[in-house]
């Protein structure tokens, strides 16, 4: 039973300071049930309207822009209230959502007829940013993404996240220095962390919240400590997963990430008041699964946002011609999480093969209007689908049938266990649902089952008698309508209704002589009165109560329909992933087609070769405005050739040169066709990439420290396999400075990380680092010098280092007045003249001598003691090696 708050405890949402008793009932009501609440804004239903009192009325007039009024009295002191419509509250919901708050939902859930005092209500729902389910609510093409955050001993920290309208709970563990990584790759719309969280931590976690390319702006909420339980957590998943133990899907052994799925589970049955029925699978993400793409990759490479902020133009935007929201959201997650397996790429680049050959168009005509089946999924489970959802469902799962047959035939026909061949099955819809809808279900319901008219003819006897007297009830007014006027000779008499009055028979001034003794005056208007009989009074509650006792039944038989469809939510979740993946398997087959582009192959040695390579995004832009081709470029890094040092004028392609080899490589990966002629592609475990220099100032990093904070990155993180491009590198500082910088740091990338590496640079000094690195070749991009000195770009990328860097032709190009240039030039042709008269022979890539030893390195047991990692070691494996350090110094 819920306790009475005390009345302290009311006075925060600024209601008038007075006991409870003092407020009207209905008041107090609503302060009992906000002080359950109050972080969160009430909307109060009464009648139209969802109604705000006190604080929260405050805060939803200046969000909302909505009109605060006053209305009574309560506790002697006006009550202050702003209220927004039933019927448009979905529109409020999303402003106030976007801006980060959550509501609770409070409906009148007792009976109006039979309350004492105010009816009695109850909070069903929270809507929070992290936990929308309703397709109004939700951008089409990405999800909400609940995250809860446990940071347990050592800074470990562990993460457990899921859409509420997927199903999936993923699981993983991570440092605290990689958390910022993960948070950009979630990308939540709510995080929750304990309350035990340390303020600087908080503080921190925050900023990188900030910086977090997501749907809505992320939410931090806070959760008591003590819901982050390993042990429940555990116990949760199994729970929802109906298994004993959580070994089949590898995920035992991961306290800190259980700890925060306890919290989850909890938060996300709380806000959506039940158990959370269609979450069944779990996942553990293991970042070794993945190619990495640091935050600064997704950024620079703008896969899904370009470098402002901005949905398009970027490589998303470029491939999805998705026919649904569920394939447009797969697609997002195929490219922000390249798998490493080639199997699966290959796998996704044969399905898409055959799509090609058959032609996709006709299966993507299909796929256009399915509905979106994996949030109705989540819907239904949580018994929130409403009645036109369900009747669209049915047109889906006939349409999902044609698809499965459509794809079973084409040929070649599919490997049962090949992915086309699993699609096939998947599509193959639950027949038991279509035919359960389309039973039940009138094929144009009402939008609300408050409203009736949901339930189809023939699927219940009882609501089919119930409708039949209402059906009736207009021949039988007929019929007694005539029958009255013979009785009574009235012959302009007629019986009507209306909402207040119900049934009445009017008869006009002139003729109310002859109404007979058994009429009862019901209402007397200007020129006629109203009457009833005992006949029509008798007709009126059969027929009102049918109506009343139509709708309850239809309300109930929903609500049953609900029920029956809980053990098909599985198989419908089944569905949605195979319409998902065949929908995104059409649209890279269509894009392959339109742009023409090619299937990458795959090799075991280390190897990027692409020919004919192309950027697919500045293509496309250039095809737009007609500013020309573009020009296609060869690359070739090897076991031999892991570097290329790539020189060139501004303006000349370097940048878009290298990030189109990340682009071909990254496409690859995910099993797309490439904008290339040919890819030869071995194993790739990341893709870093440091190019330009956007001043962090959220951070207030100078452009300089960002620029080694992330080549410090760069050079700690990336291994053989891994493809970095660096572009500039120590163009942040001064001249000497940068270069000595920029040749070690390339020394360290070629000798040490053996990484490939595309490094574009203006220290034209670097160009000699081949020379005396036989793994780097000098690359440039081409320009001549046309007529009137004006430089002309060729954007080929060539072997050999630039002649010359042509800026000065560049900063006319861009319009820089003549007598600068003209200066600029005359200063230009002194300097290089200077420069040969005192080259110096710095050898700027020669091994830097040992460093000074450092203590460490003086004492046996200091030397031991650098090499033990405390946090890798068990307190008795601690006490051992402190033994042997003891015992290191001899006796005494
Ligand atoms: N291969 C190409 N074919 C056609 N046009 C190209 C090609 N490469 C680049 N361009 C055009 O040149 C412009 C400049 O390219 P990009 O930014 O890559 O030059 P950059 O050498 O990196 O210059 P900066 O050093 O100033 O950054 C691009 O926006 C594009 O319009």
């Amino acid at each position: 039973m819920a306790t009475t708050p005390p009345a302290d405890a009311l006075a925060p949402s600024g209601t008038p300071p007075a006991p409870l008793e003092a407020h009207t009932p209905m008041m107090q009501q609503y302060l009992r049930i906000k002080a359950e609440y109050p972080h969160t804004l009430v909307f109060y239903r009464m009648g139209d309207f969802y109604e705000l009192f006190y604080d929260d009325a405050h805060k939803a007039a200046r969000l909302l822009d909505i009109t605060l009024t006053t209305r009574g009295q309560s506790a002697g002191a006006p009550v202050v209230m702003a209220g927004v419509p039933v019927h448009s509250v979905e529109t409020y919901l999303a402003r106030l959502i976007r801006l980060g708050e959550s509501v609770a939902i409070c409906e009148q859930v007792g009976d109006v007829a039979t309350a004492k005092g105010p009816v009695e209500r109850q909070v069903v729902r929270i809507v929070t940013p992290g936990t929308l389910t309703d397709g109004e609510l939700l951008a089409d093409k990405a999800d909400a993404v609940l995250l809860a955050l446990h940071v347990g001993a050592r800074r470990r920290c562990g993460l457990a996240w899921l859409a509420v309208t997927e199903g999936t709970v993923h699981l993983a563990e991570c440092d605290w220095a990689a958390l910022r990584g993960w948070l950009q790759r979630i990308g939540p719309s709510e995080v929750l962390h304990g309350g035990d969280l340390a303020p600087v931590a908080e503080a921190e976690l925050r900023g990188w919240l900030e910086q977090v390319a997501a749907p809505v702006r992320p939410a931090l909420t806070v959760r008591p400590a003590w819901a982050f339980d390993a042990t429940l957590g555990q116990r949760k998943l199994c729970d929802q997963l109906q298994a004993a133990t959580l070994a089949g899907w590898g995920a035992q052994d991961l306290p800190e990430a259980h700890a925060a799925a306890s919290a989850l589970l909890d938060y996300a049955e709380h806000t959506q008041g039940q158990r959370l029925g269609h979450v069944r699978a779990l996942r553990v993400v293991r970042p070794q699964e993945w190619i990495e793409l640091p935050a600064t990759t997704r950024r620079n490479l703008e896969l899904t946002q370009t470098l402002r902020g901005e949905p398009a133009p970027t490589l998303l935007s470029l491939l999805d011609t998705c026919a649904t929201g569920m394939g447009s959201r797969l697609l997002r997650r195929w490219l922000l999480e390249p798998p490493r397996d080639r199997a699966i790429a290959r796998e996704r680049l044969a399905a898409i093969g055959v799509l090609r050959e058959h032609g996709p168009e006709a299966l993507r005509r299909m796929l256009r209007g399915v509905s979106d089946v994996e949030r109705l999924a989540a819907r239904i489970a949580l018994r929130q689908a409403r009645p036109r959802e369900l009747a669209g469902l049915v047109q889906t799962l006939q349409r999902a049938h044609t698809l499965a047959e459509a794809v079973a035939a084409l040929p070649p026909a599919p490997a049962p266990d090949g992915l086309l061949g699993r699609l096939a099955t998947d599509l193959r819809p639950p027949t038991a649902v279509a035919e359960l809808l389309s039973r039940a279900l009138l094929p144009e319901p009402a939008a609300l089952i408050r409203d009736g008219g949901v339930i189809a003819p023939g699927y219940d006897a009882e609501l089919d008698e119930l409708r039949a007297i209402q059906a009736n009830a207009d021949a039988f007014l007929l019929e007694l309508e005539a029958r009255e006027r013979a009785r009574t000779g009235i012959a302009n008499l007629r019986v009507q209704y209306n909402k207040v009055h119900g049934f009445y028979i009017e008869v006009t001034q002139g003729q109310l002589d002859k109404v007979p003794d058994d009429y009862r005056r019901r209402q007397t208007l200007k020129n006629a009165e109203r009457f009833i009989t005992p006949e029509l009074k008798a007709f009126e509650d059969k027929a009102l109560s049918a109506q009343e006792r139509a709708l309850a039944r239809e309300k109930w038989l929903y609500e049953r329909l609900l029920d029956e469809l809980q053990p098909h939510v599985p198989a419908l979740a089944t569905l949605a992933k195979a319409l998902a993946t065949l929908d995104v398997l059409a649209a890279l087959a269509e894009r392959s087609l339109t742009l023409q582009w090619n299937a990458p192959t795959f090799v075991p040695e280390p190897r990027i070769e692409i020919r004919q390579g192309r950027h697919p995004v500045v293509e496309a832009r250039l095809q737009e405005t007609g500013a020309g081709p573009f020009i296609p470029n060869d690359t070739v890094l090897d076991a031999r050739t892991r570097m290329q040092i790539i020189t060139g004028p501004n303006m000349g392609g370097k940048s878009t040169y290298m990030r189109q080899v990340a682009l071909i490589v990254l496409l690859a990966s995910i099993g797309s066709y490439v904008p290339a002629q040919s890819c030869r592609l071995g194993p790739i475990d990341a893709i870093h990439t440091r190019i330009g220099a956007a001043d962090d100032l959220a951070n207030a990093q100078s452009t300089f420290m960002l620029e080694m904070t992330e080549a410090a990155q760069i050079l700690h993180q990336a291994t053989e396999h891994s493809l970095v491009l660096m572009d500039e590198i120590g163009r942040g500082t001064s001249t000497f400075d940068g270069l000595a910088l920029a040749g070690a740091i390339a020394t360290h990338l070629h000798d040490k990380v053996r990484a490939f590496t595309l490094f574009a640079t203006h220290y034209f000094e670097l160009t000699q680092f081949p020379a005396q690195h036989p793994g780097a070749v000098n690359v440039h991009v081409s320009a001549v010098e046309g007529k009137g000195r004006y430089i002309v770009f060729l954007h080929q990328i060539e072997p050999g280092p630039a002649s010359r860097s042509y800026g000065v032709q560049v900063a006319r190009l861009a319009g820089v007045p003549a007598a600068v240039v003209h200066q600029a030039r005359h200063t230009l042709a002194q300097l290089e003249a200077e420069s040969l008269r005192a080259q110096q022979q710095i050898d700027l890539f020669a091994a830097a001598p040992e460093p000074e030893p450092t203590a460490a390195d003086k004492h046996p047991v200091l030397q031991r003691l650098a090499e033990l990692d405390p946090d890798a070691m068990s307190p008795r494996e601690a006490l051992e090696a402190l033994y042997r350090l003891r015992g290191l110094l001899g006796p005494g």
